[in-house]
């Protein structure tokens, strides 16, 4: 009989998070958490979790449909991938507005800011990483 070794447990490759950035007129979109305890009150990007399978382009579109009611489009990468607790990437992406107002759907508010408002403002600490590359894009 020969020896039978464990199979080691499947391993689910680490989640990605997709957070959006829109800008307009020399502002970005902030959207501010109502859950999970922790978080609750701070400032993040719009988005969440990519589903299995999906398009990142998707699951931003997705995403920011569920939570502003808009639509989007684009995705290009902005700043450096953020390794989240518990194994998951955040990952920040720049994307166009192309119809609808943004709604908090989600979220308790939102806010458009300007650079100093970005830096002041109580930002989620993961998306402090992206600081420099969305300030870049506002007016002071
Ligand atoms: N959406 C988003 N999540 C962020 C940001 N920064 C950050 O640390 N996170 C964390 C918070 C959560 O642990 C995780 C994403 O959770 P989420 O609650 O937005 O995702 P989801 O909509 O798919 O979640 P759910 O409804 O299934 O709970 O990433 C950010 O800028 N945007």
């Amino acid at each position: 009989m020969t020896a039978t070794t464990p199979e080691p447990p499947i391993r689910q490759p680490a989640g990605h998070v997709v957070a959006g950035a829109v800008f307009r007129d020399g502002r970005l979109l902030l959207a501010q958490r109502n859950r999970p305890p922790e978080l609750a009150g701070q400032w993040e990007l719009p988005g969440g979790k990519v589903e299995p399978g999906e398009e990142i382009e998707a699951a931003l579109r997705r995403e920011l449909r569920e939570e502003l009611g808009v639509e989007v489009r684009g995705g290009e990468r902005l700043g450096v991938a953020v390794p989240l607790p518990g194994g998951r990437v955040l990952c920040a992406y720049r994307v166009e507005l192309v119809a609808g107002v943004p709604k908090p759907l989600d979220h308790s508010a939102l806010r458009w800011v300007d650079a100093d408002e970005l830096e002041t403002i109580d930002l989620v600490a993961a998306d402090r990483a992206w600081l420099t590359d969305l300030q870049e894009h506002l007016d002071r």
